[in-house]
């Protein structure tokens, strides 16, 4: 299906596209104007939603119109039907005859002649005269000039004929019919109706059709002829707003240039019958047909021959006659816009000096990451006004720039709007499903569920043996089962278990600690079933394990202690016990519902145990069925670029079977399923619900805790895929922007630098990027250093790092990966750091320290001592010595110095600039001794004043 624009839709239902605009935006569709394309399943949803509501609306509004569009032909068809009638006048039957048949336009060549010398020679020798001329004229332009209505015969001949503009009828401008018009259109424009309907009330009027209305917005003048008026009585009014811009507009269709006989039209001079709202192209050349006969010299297609020059009702057909534009005057319209928006200013109230529109409390909804812009197409102001706005407000935004949900906040309180910045999470949700797709519920009956392995997450305190565990578990398993198979680290592995004759298979995370469950749940997805946590028994609970718990208390997960390292000879299990008692795991066998197993890592004790207590735990609490059958769908656990099989993810599935040679779509990665793999490393077909596998065949690197999705094709996946990034890159984007008021902005530059690290990360797996990304975010450091991370990815350090860093001043931090290609030695030459890491603590220690590195140091005041004059020598080089006793202290020469006076600070921040004892200069003078000083530049000392002596030192930052 294609996509469709907005007012294409608009036309199939009927309605005007602002209509349409406006329901989209109801839907949380952002669809700029009517001219933009709407994506097919949005298309459907549209359609399914308002479809009925607008058709219905549309056919109300069509059927108004209708009677006034049936009602003309009818008269008109009714007016010849008359004349045809053997009670008239025998005189009108051949006049009556052509419009007859060009009710019918089709055989319309043929009544003419037909009918004419047929009953010609019936009628009276009176009607010859006048018939003779006229049957001619009918057998040739009959056709275009199809709708003359009773007029023609009433008015008889040539001098009226140009009237019969009347030529209104709907049904005439039939394609390929008039012989004069090389630019008649095929039914350019389907929208004939109105135009018959215009055409019908002003050509009835004024012959002078012109055709050259076309474009013209209404000019009530128009009316003056009369006929105009009724006509156009029954249509709405076109909006000058809604009017084209330019002929163009109307697909040059036959309104837009009125082509042929509009051209020629002497009377089609008349120009003001065209005022009839502009469409009336047609019946208009309708009239200008039947001018023809009267002026044969036309300019033939170019039409309006003599449009009235200037006069505006010709615009936009001025072009072929004399070669200028042909597009509409703005001076009109914009003077009414103008006219409105100043209305409108005059309603505005006044923020900040900037007139804004305010709404009503009604709710606008943009998705994260939105600009300015975005929002004023919405609530229909001008971005412009809104950043002069918010700079009043004390924000500097520029108006395409990406903006956080709290600028938003602010300004839809400022103009009384509902302003919903839609999450993350929501906003997929509303994209999948703008597809048919819905993620994260298990589709079909109860029947169709099947149980599945619960997921284990382990944590624990550092050291306590999340690894050695985890390892254990699995080496121990493979041994078992295919001894010597080869086991590879794909982020989460599957055990097999005997509990109660059934083998029984669980999953287990394989990245440990709660740093990846965390983030996983950072991103509403939710992998863990059951959390192990590893409380190494000589050590007993600590921070992490605390926290670790809280986690997954959080997360509604229930918990199995394990209680390591029991091989140790002080290890003590019963403590563990007790101290998690408080934090409100309470062991089974006091009575609790937790089950604690002893078990130790390092010499594989009790693993079985461990492996019976979770599945036993899970078969307790939860209700673990999913239904294998269904299109798979789950979470991405671990993702990286593998330099010779290109992005590769460790996927879990949550639901429904994945296979190879299935489209997926991975966060903003998408491809199809080109291999699965096990942790193993063995090939697998297809993944049942709980499997992790690891997927070969992705576009791009996922990041953990994304979800995963199978879709129908490669190019929905695509589309999906390709959205995500582009919201993910505002998003970014609109958390990049540090908020930084106009007030810091002042701040930092009466200090005349603002301090800013910036870093690109790279790293090996999406994991770690996170982890450290994360970790950099909570390094606080005050308000004086920010940092930006200005881009993360997974894989190598490449020359274009290298040269986004150049850019922007900023470090590249490698975390397990090393640089590719010239990356080096373009750093060296751009003057670009690299450093490397491979583990995050220590990163991270050395970014901190970087960052208060760049703190401006701070200092305090160190009192030294005071010294007591007690005499003044005065010396005409040196300026006044002041003889002192140290009363407590030191006195330190080149440290700062204050005068008090009877405890009175008479001078401050003077310097010591010499000192002595006795005839010799000296650093310090201690309490209890005599000295002589001086302060620089400073003489007004007097006897038993007292000098401070302090110094100012650093404070070391914490
Ligand atoms: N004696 C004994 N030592 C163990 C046991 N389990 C783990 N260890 C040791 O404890 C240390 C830490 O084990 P890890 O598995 O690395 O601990 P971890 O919790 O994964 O540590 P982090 O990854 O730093 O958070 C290692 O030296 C292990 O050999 C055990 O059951 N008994």
């Amino acid at each position: 299906m294609a996509k469709v624009r907005v007012h294409e839709l608009a036309k199939e239902l009927g309605v005007e596209s602002k209509v349409v605009l406006a329901k989209l935006g109801e839907m949380g569709e952002f669809v700029k104007s009517a001219s933009s394309t709407v994506e097919p399943p949005v298309v459907k949803r549209f359609t399914d939603k308002f479809g009925a509501e607008l058709k219905s609306a549309g056919d109300a509004a069509a059927k108004k119109a209708a009677p006034a569009k049936k009602a003309a032909p009818a008269k008109a068809e009714e007016a010849p039907a008359q004349a045809a009638s053997p009670t008239s006048a025998p005189a009108e039957s051949p006049a009556a005859e052509a419009p007859a048949a060009a009710v019918r336009p089709g055989p319309g060549p043929r009544p003419g002649p037909k009918p004419g010398p047929k009953k010609a020679p019936e009628p009276a020798p009176v009607a010859e005269e006048p018939a003779a001329p006229a049957a001619p004229a009918a057998s040739a332009k009959a056709p275009s000039t199809a709708p003359r209505p009773s007029a023609p015969e009433k008015r008889g001949p040539a001098p009226s004929a140009p009237r019969p503009g009347g030529g209104a009828r709907p049904g005439a401008p039939r394609p390929g019919n008039n012989p004069f018009s090389s630019t008649q259109g095929m039914g350019r424009r389907p929208s004939a109706p109105p135009r018959g309907d215009q055409g019908a009330g002003a050509g009835a009027g004024t012959g002078a059709g012109t055709g050259t209305g076309d474009n013209r917005p209404p000019r009530p003048p128009a009316g003056r002829e009369g006929g105009g008026a009724p006509g156009r009585s029954g249509m709405p009014r076109p909006n000058p707003a809604m009017m084209p811009k330019s002929p163009a507009a109307f697909g040059g269709g036959p309104g837009g240039r009125p082509s042929g006989p509009g051209g020629r039209p002497g009377p089609g001079g008349r120009g003001p019958g065209g005022g009839a709202p502009g469409r009336g192209g047609a019946p208009a050349r309708g009239g200008a047909g039947a001018g023809a006969p009267a002026r044969p010299g036309g300019f033939g297609p170019s039409g309006g021959g003599r449009p009235g020059g200037g006069r505006p009702g010709q615009r936009g057909q001025t072009q072929g006659a004399f070669g200028r534009p042909g597009g509409p005057s703005r001076r009109g319209r914009k003077s009414k816009r103008a006219r409105r928006q100043e209305y409108e200013q005059m309603q505005a109230p006044t923020i900040g000096g900037v007139r804004v529109r305010k709404g009503d409390g009604e709710t606008v909804r943009l998705p994260r990451g939105a600009s300015l812009t975005d929002f004023a197409e919405r609530i229909g102001v001008d971005a412009a006004a809104l950043v002069q706005m918010l700079f009043s407000l004390g924000e500097m935004v520029t108006a395409t720039e990406s903006v956080n949900d709290e600028t938003f906040e602010l300004l839809g309180e400022e103009l009384n709007y509902n302003v919903q910045v839609v999450s993350p999470e929501d906003e997929d949700r509303e994209l999948l499903e703008s597809f048919d797709l819905e993620f994260g519920s298990d589709e079909g009956a109860e029947a169709d569920l099947a149980a599945r392995p619960p997921v284990v997450t382990v944590m624990g305190h550092v050291d306590h043996g999340k690894t050695k565990l985890l390892d254990a578990l699995r080496s121990a398993n493979v041994a078992g089962k295919e001894a010597g198979g080869i086991t590879q680290h794909i982020g989460a592995y599957q055990v097999s278990t005997d509990v109660d004759g059934e083998d029984r298979r669980i999953t287990f995370i394989d990245t440990p600690g709660h740093e990846a469950f965390t983030a996983m749940r950072a991103r509403g997805a939710q992998a863990t079933d059951i959390a192990v946590l590893v409380v190494a028994a000589d050590d007993g609970v600590m921070p992490q394990t605390v926290e670790a718990l809280n986690h997954a208390k959080a997360a509604g997960v229930p918990i199995v202690v394990a209680v390591n390292k029991i091989d140790k000879p002080d290890s003590d299990p019963t403590k563990v016990r007790g101290q998690l008692t408080e934090y409100g795991l309470v062991p089974e066998e006091y009575g609790g519902d937790t089950m604690f197993v002893d078990v130790s890592a390092k010499s594989e004790l009790n693993l079985d145990k461990l492996l019976e207590a979770i599945v036993l735990t899970a078969d307790a609490s939860l209700d673990l069925r999913a239904n294998p059958e269904q299109d798979a769908q789950g979470l991405v656990v671990e993702a990286h670029l593998d330099r010779g099989r290109g992005p590769v993810a460790t996927i879990l599935v949550q639901r429904g079977t994945l296979r190879v040679g299935e489209s997926i779509v991975a966060g903003p990665a998408y491809g199809r399923v080109r291999a699965m793999l096990d942790e193993h490393g063995e090939s697998v077909e297809a993944a049942d619900p709980s499997r992790p596998v690891m997927v070969l065949g992705l576009t791009a690197v996922p990041g953990a805790g994304q979800n995963f999705i199978v879709v129908a094709d490669d190019r929905m996946a695509r589309q999906i895929a390709e959205k995500r990034e582009s919201r993910e890159r505002a998003a970014m984007q609109a958390k990049r922007r540090v908020r930084r008021t106009l007030e810091d902005f002042m701040a930092s530059m009466e200090k005349g630098e603002s301090q800013e690290l910036n870093l690109i990360l790279k790293g090996d797996v999406s994991g770690s990027v996170e982890a450290l990304e994360d970790s950099l975010a909570k390094i606080d450091v005050g308000d004086e250093v920010t940092l930006r991370v200005i881009d993360r990815g997974v894989g190598a350090i490449t020359e274009t790092n290298v040269d986004l860093a150049a850019a922007s001043d900023a470090i590249i931090i490698g975390f397990n990966v090393r640089p590719q290609g010239k990356a080096t030695e373009m750093a060296d030459k751009e003057g670009v750091e690299i450093r490397y890491y491979s583990v995050i603590y220590q990163a991270i220690e050395e970014i901190e320290a970087a960052l208060k590195g760049m703190l401006k140091p701070e200092y305090e005041e160190v009192s030294l001592g005071h010294a007591e004059i007690r005499e003044i020598f005065r010396s005409s080089k040196i300026g006044n010595i002041a003889g002192c006793m140290v009363t407590d202290g030191v006195i330190r020469r080149n440290a700062k110095a204050r005068l008090l006076r009877d405890n009175n600070v008479v001078a401050d921040n003077l310097d010591l600039s010499s000192l002595r004892r006795e005839k010799d200069d000296v650093t310090e003078v201690r309490e209890g001794f005599e000295c002589g000083l001086t302060l620089r530049g400073y003489n007004d000392i007097k006897q038993g004043d007292v000098v401070e002596c302090f110094e100012m030192r650093e404070i070391p930052r914490a």
